[in-house]
């Protein structure tokens, strides 16, 4: 069956422009807090390079949690299997800034995307460099991804959530009262603020998700093996306590971040972005997930198809 996915995506378009109930947008970081609820855009990647898109799909916006994907990679890539050592791979069951299980497993956070396992990822990522040496290598994983050089962190979306991240220092302290933080706490956390600062546009993040999924040609950034590690873990953790309903009503490894991105892989198939700002309970894009149970139900990607 051959798909006319630019039919499909000028369908979800059109369906995602007439929702009147669009969720909340993100207000704990105040510069997310002006972001245009009615905005809507969705890319579709294929493995040749093609790149379908519907809406706002060249608007770059806050990708936020959904670069917890990438500083995964380079964490293992830097530690290998030992990084398991300081971050579990359970579901956590929790919303994603909560810090109730940290005090019970005694600082090990349950895994990679909730935030406390993000900054511990992030601290590990580090390894002894500098937060600009991080970053700039961080930059360039996400820029070799997507194939476009023009990616950037927004300082001001770093420096507002700076400002009001005691919620997530107070996640860092604990960690590092336990012996899980190598680096002082501040650099950290600055690495980590400025990580959720990078900007992306749906149709650079749908092309980004490609590497991990198996490609005939282009860069080949993780391992197989690896790749099969995170998509597992976008699976089962990606939408911290709403992880369950993304994988009934999806089927794919995605990750979503609170700018209203999510970052899906169907493996063999695409990669795929897409942005809503309004947020539902759980923190992530109430449309976005709409709009890719929608492309699931009319390409037949699921994995559990
Ligand atoms: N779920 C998210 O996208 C959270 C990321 C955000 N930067 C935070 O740490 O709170």
């Amino acid at each position: 069956m051959t798909l006319d996915l630019t039919a499909i995506l000028d369908e979800i378009g059109a369906e995602m422009a007439a929702a009147t109930d669009r969720g909340k947008v993100a207000s704990y970081i105040p510069e997310l807090a002006c972001i245009d609820p009615a905005r809507f855009g969705m890319a579709v990647c294929l493995p040749d390079g093609q790149v379908f898109t519907t809406g706002d799909a060249q608007e770059p916006f806050s990708i936020q949690s959904i670069s917890k994907v990438f500083t995964l990679a380079m964490a293992l890539g830097r530690m290998g299997d030992q990084f398991w050592d300081r971050v579990s791979r359970e579901p956590s069951g929790q919303a994603f800034n909560s810090i109730l299980q940290l005090e019970h497993h005694k600082g090990i956070p349950r895994n990679p995307f909730v935030n406390a396992g993000a900054i511990a990822t992030t601290d590990a990522a580090l390894a002894g460099h500098a937060p600009s040496e991080f970053l700039g290598e961080l930059l360039q994983f996400i820029r070799t991804a997507a194939g476009d050089d023009s990616i950037f962190i927004n300082e001001k979306v770093a420096k507002s959530e700076e400002a009001t991240g005691d919620l997530n220092r107070a996640l860092a302290y604990f960690m590092a009262a336990h012996g899980n933080m190598a680096n002082p706490v501040p650099l950290a956390l600055g690495a980590y603020f400025h990580q959720c600062a990078v900007e992306m546009s749906c149709a650079q993040l749908a092309r980004a998700a490609l590497f991990l999924t198996e490609l005939p040609d282009g860069p080949r950034l993780v391992s197989a093996a690896r790749r099969r590690r995170i998509n597992a873990m976008m699976m089962l953790c990606g939408h911290y306590d709403a992880s369950g309903d993304f994988a009934y009503r999806v089927g794919l490894p995605g990750k979503s971040g609170v700018g209203g991105g999510i970052m899906v892989v169907a493996p063999q198939h695409a990669g795929i972005a897409v942005w809503s700002p309004g947020l539902n309970g759980q923190g992530n894009s109430k449309l976005g997930t709409a709009a890719v149970e929608m492309l699931v139900r009319a390409t037949g990607w699921s994995v559990f198809d």
